[in-house]
């Protein structure tokens, strides 16, 4: 398996100490709690990314009824920037990038 080191990404390290998962069931059981918990964050997000969506539009279509550009790249090199800083330079970047595009209108 990829230790941290590897790959940058952090481990729930506290998620398999309550599973005996040297067990078939003990390992099912990890598996399932943990993917519950993967479709609570996932729920999370789809509100967020609807919710920045929104947010994001009102801006853009404010803009655009003021004669301006819908877009502002300086703005959104700050935006890829925090998605760097949080989440390293290649996932952080690539991420900025999907929810830019996908907060465009
Ligand atoms: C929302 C804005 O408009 C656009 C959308 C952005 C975004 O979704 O973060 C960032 C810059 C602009 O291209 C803004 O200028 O803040």
């Amino acid at each position: 398996m990829k230790s941290t080191e590897d790959d940058g990404i952090a481990r729930d390290s506290e998620a398999k100490k309550d599973f005996p998962v040297t067990t078939n069931s003990g390992y099912a059981s990890f598996i399932d709690e943990s993917r519950e918990r993967i479709d609570e964050i996932d729920v999370q997000l789809i509100e967020l990314i609807k919710k920045r969506q929104e947010i994001s539009g009102s801006i853009q279509l404010h803009r655009l009824e003021s004669g301006g550009n819908k877009s502002d790249t300086s703005r959104e090199n700050d935006v890829l920037g925090t998605y760097r800083k949080g989440l390293g330079d290649k996932r952080g970047a690539a991420l900025a990038m999907k929810i830019l595009e996908m907060c465009r209108i």
